[in-house]
């Protein structure tokens, strides 16, 4: 990453560019563009008899719509920058994915991977007090959930500790997403980022017309495949696209690239991985010690699921991938972007692609606040008058509909179903509102139509409270 390089900058040059295209005024751009607000704390934790000081940021960007919504990370590389660009992004991918929210993230200085279960849920439970006394954390205003180094039982730490700090709140399960089941969270949410990913590749490799002219050809089938990055959303956009065919070659992690070119089997591979979190001494796999050198492979997909900044001036020129499919925020920076255009290679944007967490983590939040699991009130109901559809087409033909075509017909669908069927629904249909809006503007690629949209839809907000 170039010594100049600025995530939230970048994040701004795209948005203000893209916004001038739907000629919003610049009073407006001005008002969404820059972030709210930004807290920094700073709190001790004694752990093993001695005191540590902890550094944290919880940024809120845009409050057009409450709550506030975005992850929180824990990582060495966290800083004040970051989160503030990592905001800006999730109200713009909240925008794009009609998630009625605004943008915010959180970051914690920290590298998880040394401390262990006990330490991190005491520096967690810290954390969300410091959040809490400063209405950075609530189910009505800011509402957290996972991101790089952090996970559900991160989540179900902070939701007991508003809890306990809160037990007159009847709401404050909501007070973050991306829980465990058992905890208040919703089925579907850890592997929602990654089957967003498989829906949003999924659909634009449908459309013939519009892939043609970047040599690619329809259908995941056959497609290969590196991936950045082996952690949730990278694990789990592999997981779903070798179910749909493609085959995952490369693999990079932090400490190495592993390749093979017959394709690896996916589910194997992580095994191996979560034994040291490393790829390091995976067998019948090529290693190579440098990880960054695994972008620029030859490969149908290349799927960045890791940091930001991965692909810049420097490596882009060297990337041979036909399609860049941004799972992770911000790996490509905006000028490593132009030379990717340049070279006719598709990117499809993670204000977009990756918007299936907050997607589902919207479903969980509308859970906790209505007390019920989705499905239970209605699902035996569906099933009845499905099942009495069918009889009544039975009567009519005078013979028993095959067994293999009744089960097609999916009455009373569960939570999950329910889930991933809003999802789904969700992603295709963002990914044609991009697609159309970049036709009807002559846009240059498909991120100006994202963060088009999104300005489009935010500014819609602020115009009308100023009429
Ligand atoms: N979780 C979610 O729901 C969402 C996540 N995202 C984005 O997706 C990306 C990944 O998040 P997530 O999967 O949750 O995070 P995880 O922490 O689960 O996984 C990240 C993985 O990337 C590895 N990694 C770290 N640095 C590098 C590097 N330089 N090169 C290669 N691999 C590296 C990590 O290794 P190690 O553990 O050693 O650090 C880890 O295995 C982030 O950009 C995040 O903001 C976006 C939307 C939602
Ligand atoms: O699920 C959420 O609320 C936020 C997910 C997130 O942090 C992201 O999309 O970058």
């Amino acid at each position: 990453m170039s010594e100049t390089y600025s995530f939230s900058q970048n994040v701004n040059d795209i948005f203000v560019a893209s916004a001038k295209l739907m000629n919003i005024s610049q009073d407006v751009i001005d008002q969404i563009k820059f972030c709210n607000s930004v807290i920094q704390v700073k709190f001790p934790v004694r752990l093993n008899g001695s005191l540590d000081v902890f550094t944290g940021w919880r940024a809120v960007h845009s409050e057009h719509r409450l709550p506030v919504k975005g992850g929180i990370r824990y990582a060495l590389e966290v800083n004040q920058d970051e989160v503030e660009a990592l905001s800006a992004l999730m109200s713009y991918k909240c925008a794009i994915v009609d998630v009625p929210f605004g943008g915010a993230k959180g970051g914690l200085c920290i590298d998880p991977s040394r401390y262990n279960d006990q330490q991190l849920e005491k520096i967690t439970r810290a954390f969300t007090r410091e959040m809490t006394k400063r209405s950075f954390i609530s189910p009505a205003e800011n509402v957290p959930a996972p991101d790089m180094g952090t996970n559900a039982r991160t989540m179900a730490w902070i939701a007991d500790e508003y809890r306990s700090l809160r037990p007159q709140d009847i709401n404050a399960l909501g007070c973050v997403t991306g829980k465990p089941v058992e905890q208040g969270g919703i089925r579907g949410r850890t592997e929602a980022t990654g089957r967003g990913v498989f829906f949003g590749l999924e659909e634009l490799l449908n459309q013939d017309e519009f892939i043609k002219p970047f040599g690619i050809k329809p259908g995941i089938k056959g497609k290969t495949v590196v991936i950045q990055g082996f952690g949730n959303v990278g694990y789990h956009s592999a997981k779903f696209l070798e179910e749909a065919g493609a085959k995952i070659i490369g693999i990079a992690e932090r400490d190495g690239f592993i390749l093979r070119e017959s394709g690896f089997n996916v589910e194997e591979i992580h095994k191996q991985f979560l034994k040291t979190r490393s790829v390091r001494d995976i067998p019948d796999v090529d290693y190579y010690q440098d990880s960054k050198k695994g972008l620029e492979h030859p490969c149908d997909i290349l799927i960045p699921a890791a940091l930001e900044g991965q692909i810049t001036e420097e490596n882009a020129p060297r990337i041979k991938a036909k399609l860049i499919a941004e799972a992770a925020n911000g790996p490509v920076s905006t000028a490593g972007d132009k030379i990717l255009n340049e070279k006719g290679i598709l990117v499809l944007p993670d204000v977009y692609l990756n918007a299936g967490g907050v997607t589902v983590s919207y479903f969980e939040w509308i859970k906790n606040l209505s007390h019920i699991r989705f499905g239970r009130m209605d699902r035996k109901l569906e099933d009845m008058r499905g099942k009495r559809v069918l009889q009544l087409f039975e009567k009519l033909l005078d013979k028993p509909i095959p067994s293999e075509i009744a089960q097609k017909f999916n009455f009373g669908a569960d939570e999950l179903e329910v889930i991933n069927s809003g999802l789904e629904d969700t992603m295709k249909n963002a990914l044609n509102e991009i697609i159309q809006l970049k036709a009807s503007r002559d846009m240059p690629d498909l991120r100006t139509a994202a963060y088009a949209l999104a300005a489009k839809k935010i500014a819609r907000y602020y115009e009308i409270m100023s009429l």
